[in-house]
């Protein structure tokens, strides 16, 4: 049996949801993850952008972070009623006590990158409010020790390197998930 023909036996439609640090490849890598698994894909931030007709950066400056939050659960709160997604979060959705509700619903996993890695993906952008500072290094170093232990709560840690592609990225979650779910058929694996 293939690798990703258990896992889907395991998850039997159960919904992924990545959580991480902005720039650790929530995004990207659950756009491969979904068509792996054919499941559908979505982004929180995409959706948030959809519903309020402007971009996150717009949301932020116009409405502020809490409005931004606000959204973020509403979005997250349809998304866990649906099967046969893997969605990628908004790296402060974990904030909210109550998101967590949302999440359990489905498969929890924690894209780790280090704060060099996502200072090396995120020095150039401009479209993630809470890096536009004079010292986005600093910036990504407290944001990560404020949320580490709320990361720390999903169900599967996946550790990433400065050179792990995508792919191998997928390839990994795919080969780390059946150490999390038990095999109903070998109950006592
Ligand atoms: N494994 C990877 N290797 C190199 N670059 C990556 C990798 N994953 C994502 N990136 C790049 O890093 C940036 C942030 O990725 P993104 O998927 O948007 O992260 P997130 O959704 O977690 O903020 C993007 O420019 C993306 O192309
Ligand atoms: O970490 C955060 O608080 C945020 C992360 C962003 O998403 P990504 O994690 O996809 O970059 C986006 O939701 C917003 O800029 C706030
Ligand atoms: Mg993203």
């Amino acid at each position: 049996m293939r690798a990703v023909d258990l896992v889907k036996d395991l998850l039997k439609g159960t919904s992924v949801f990545l959580i991480g640090m902005m720039g650790a490849g929530k995004t990207t890598v659950g756009n491969l993850l979904a068509t792996e698994l054919g499941y559908r894909f979505f982004d929180t931030d995409s959706l948030i952008e959809k519903v309020a007709g402007k971009t996150i950066k717009e949301i932020f400056a116009d409405d502020g972070e809490e409005s931004f939050r606000e959204l973020e659960a509403l979005v997250l709160s349809d998304l866990s009623a649906y099967t046969k997604l893997v969605v990628a979060t908004g790296g402060g959705i974990v904030l909210r006590q109550m998101n967590w509700s949302y999440l359990r619903h489905g498969l929890v996993i924690w894209l780790d990158a280090s704060v060099e890695v996502l200072v090396e993906r995120l020095q150039d952008d401009t479209t993630r409010p809470l890096l536009q500072t004079a010292d986005p290094v600093s910036a990504l170093q407290k944001l990560l020790n404020r949320r580490r232990n709320l990361y720390a709560q999903a169900d599967l840690h996946i550790q990433i390197s400065t050179n792990d592609t995508p792919d191998a990225i997928a390839a990994r979650i795919i080969a780390e998930i059946p150490t999390v779910l038990k095999n109903p058929k070998y109950p006592l694996d």
